[in-house]
Formats: structure tokens, sequence, C-alpha cells
């Protein structure tokens, strides 16, 4: 399969939602050119303002999704097909979308909504949390599985560092690209994931969060301080 985004790369998450200091598509634009001079091979861009503005600006393949709240649903990961349809109208190449085995806020079933974006030629990138959830993912005809949601659904076991099981598992039996994403904080994880067969990985906030960064140096300095007390 030719694939847009180089094997065994790096794609760079830049996200920052509403709440959070870098918000906005200037910072953004920012935060992926410099994932780019560093050697990263795509971005993972969140919103639409921020997907068209990256997608213009940054000469990288986009993965585009769009994180959405919808009252009395758990999914928050480009929940509906308008979603996605949306992710891929502002220009990503791949839209990525929550592919867990819950009820989807608009009611169509995971197959619909993966069928109906593949009728129209969209590259899909299926945000698991679960073996079985992957591989029902990749027989519904996505491009890609990600690890992303492993440890973030009730029924998955959340880990301080990267679900490298199921990296894996998931790619001793895939016949599409699986990619490791998920509390990937340096660059041996990275090489980790690559050795466990991922395609490429995804790496978020160790780079591009600095309140996450900044509060692993201050733990690491209270453990500190709390030993010699
Ligand atoms: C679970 C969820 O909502 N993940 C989101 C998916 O787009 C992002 O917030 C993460 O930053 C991204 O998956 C990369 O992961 P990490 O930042 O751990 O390297």
């Amino acid at each position: 399969m030719t694939c847009i985004i180089p094997d065994r790369s790096l794609v760079v998450s830049c996200q920052a939602l509403e709440d959070e200091p870098l918000h906005g598509s200037d910072t953004m634009v920012k935060m992926a050119f410099a994932a780019m001079q560093g050697g990263a091979a795509g971005i993972r861009a969140n919103g639409i303002e921020d997907i068209k503005a990256i997608s213009k600006a940054v000469d990288l393949p986009v993965i585009g999704l769009l994180k959405k709240d919808y009252p009395g649903n758990d999914i928050y990961i480009t929940p509906t097909l308008e979603d996605a349809l949306l992710v891929s109208q502002a220009g990503a190449d791949i839209v990525a979308l929550d592919a867990t085995d819950r009820v989807r806020p608009d009611g169509r079933s995971l197959s619909e909504t993966i069928g109906i974006l593949k009728s129209k030629g969209i590259l899909v990138m299926a945000d698991i949390s679960t073996f079985e959830e992957g591989i029902k993912a990749a027989s519904f005809g996505v491009d890609f599985v990600s690890t992303t949601l492993s440890g973030y659904t009730p029924y998955s076991k959340a880990l301080d560092g990267p679900d490298l099981d199921l990296v894996t598992k998931l790619a001793n039996v895939l016949d599409v690209p699986l990619v490791a994403e998920g509390r990937i904080s340096t660059p041996d994880e990275a090489v980790s994931a690559l050795n466990a067969g991922a395609y490429f990985v995804v790496v978020g906030g160790a780079i591009t969060r600095p309140q996450q960064i900044t509060k692993k140096f201050t733990e690491k300095i209270q453990e500190r301080q709390a030993k010699i007390l």
C-alpha cells in the first residue's frame, strides 16, 4: 500500500484546547513548523481552524480530527459523520475518528460512517482502545488503526506509558498500518513502539504541551524534596 506518511517516521500532534495556554491557530502553526524543522513526517491537528491554518502553511500531511462534546455521549474525537466531513473539507489528508465500540451521537454505526467516508475517497484513521476494536475497525476498511484511545475508555487499561502490548498484538495481525499513539514521552519509547511493529508513531504532549513537560520536572523536584525532608 502506498502511504502518504513514510514508514517508521514521527508524526507530531499539535493540539491545544481552549483551556490550554497555547490555544490558537497561530501558535499551532508555529508548533507544526517547529516539528517540521525537527524532522517530523506529519502533523496531527484538532479543530477546523487549526487544520485549515496548518495545512495551508506547513508542507506536511495533516491528520485532522475534531474534538467535540455531545451531551450524554462519551465519544469526543470526530464523533459524527458530519464532523468527519468537515475535517476533510478543512484540508486534512487523513481523518482521525473515534472507532471504539460505543454508540455514536448521530446514531450511525461505525461501519456505516467509515463506509461513507471511504466512498468519498477519504483516508481514515481509526482511534481505538482495545485489540478487538482494532480488528473490527480494520475489517470496516480504514486506512490506519491507531492506539490513541487505549487507557481513555472505561474498559481499557490506563498505563503510565505507551500501550506496547497492544501495538505488538495489533501490528502482528493487521494488514493496514498500525500507528502507536498515546503517552509516548521519550525518543526511546518511540523507538520501542516502532520495534513493536508500529508503522509510525504519533507524539503529542511530550513535544507540544509545555505545561505537561514542565510538570514532569516539577514533580521530580518535589519527589526529591520529599526524600530529603
Ligand atoms: C486521548 C486523546 O484525547 N488523545 C488526543 C488525540 O488526538 C490528543 O489529546 C493526544 O495529545 C494525542 O493522542 C497524542 O497523545 P500524547 O499527547 O499522549 O502523546
